[in-house]
């Protein structure tokens, strides 16, 4: 087996069989509809919504783009969240992160249709995650759990050591790899000597936001190590929050950076659309 795993390979698959669900879903007259905002034209936030306009048109879901001015005041894109969440015929709705300094994004969150976050942002699909129900789960830890899986890695009763505590990956992370019966130890900067914490891992996710900042000290013989950091460095080539090339050696499998996490991240949002619409349909029966 080849040590890399490759997400851009898993997520191919993945999108294959969206595809076709998709493609049933329009048999019975159902159009999957996913309205992604963007305040601003932070460079990096374009590439990452110009790939989700080109997964959704690859696997045939609508998507409406709302490329909002960096003055847009948090009103204006309140109201627009609320014509979005009235409107039927919108399965989910994506407000790119980071948003300008003006608007607070808790509230931004907050105001978007539970039913609709297909990010899995909103308080309440984040309670539902931590209580174990049904709801949607954010893109890249759940992308994670099935580049995992579908590697044919064991979750269940592994050491899981999480670096990173944010809303969107680290905290849900812990909360998946729980629910996949690992025993999870969550890290962070006020973390005392987290080498040796890290070295206890089986599966090492590193969400630090550092670039190449784990290297071959970090890591146990024969570990898992995914890298969910992604920067460009000055040469524009892209890294992540781990040294590849010096801890390639040591590991049993490790995501690339670009084409590990990155593209799962997406695949996953296009899943929760097509959950999100078939959930709909569901509701209106
Ligand atoms: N509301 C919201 N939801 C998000 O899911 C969200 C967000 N805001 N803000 C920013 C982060 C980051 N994120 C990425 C998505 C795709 C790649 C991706 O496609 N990566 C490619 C490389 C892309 C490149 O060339 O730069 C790869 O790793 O192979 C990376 C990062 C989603 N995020």
């Amino acid at each position: 087996m080849d040590k890399i795993i490759d997400g851009k390979q898993i997520s191919s698959a993945l999108k294959e069989e969206l595809k076709k669900e998709v493609s049933q879903l329009m048999e019975q007259g159902i159009e999957v509809t996913l309205a992604v905002i963007q305040v601003g034209s932070d460079p990096a936030s374009t590439v990452y919504v110009g790939n989700k306009k080109k997964a959704c048109e690859y696997i045939g879901i609508r998507s409406l783009a709302y490329e909002l001015k960096e003055e847009t005041t948090q009103e204006e894109l309140l109201a627009l969240i609320e014509e979005l969440n009235q409107k039927v015929e919108v399965n989910g709705i994506l407000v790119q992160l980071p948003l300008p300094k003006n608007i607070k994004e808790d509230v931004i969150i907050k105001a978007i249709s539970p039913q609709k976050d297909v990010d899995g942002f909103h308080p309440e699909n984040v309670g539902l995650l931590n209580t174990g129900q049904k709801g949607f789960v954010s893109c890249t830890p759940a992308g994670i759990i099935e580049l995992i899986k579908r590697s044919g890695i064991r979750i269940s009763g592994k050491e899981c050591v999480v670096i990173g505590r944010s809303n969107i990956v680290g905290k849900p992370m812990a909360a998946l790899l729980l629910k996949e019966d690992a025993t999870v130890t969550v890290c962070h900067s006020k973390t005392v000597d987290l080498k040796s914490v890290a070295k206890r891992a089986d599966i090492l996710i590193a969400a630090l936001g550092k670039p190449k900042f784990i290297n071959r000290d970090f890591i146990k013989e024969g570990a898992v190590v995914i890298d969910v950091g992604i920067h460009r460095l000055d040469n524009k080539k892209l890294c992540g929050d781990v040294d590849f090339e010096d801890v390639y050696d040591l590991v049993s499998a490790i995501t690339p950076v670009p084409g590990g996490v990155g593209p799962m991240t997406i695949t996953m949002l296009m899943k929760n659309c097509v959950e999100s619409a078939k959930e709909m349909q569901n509701l209106r029966k």
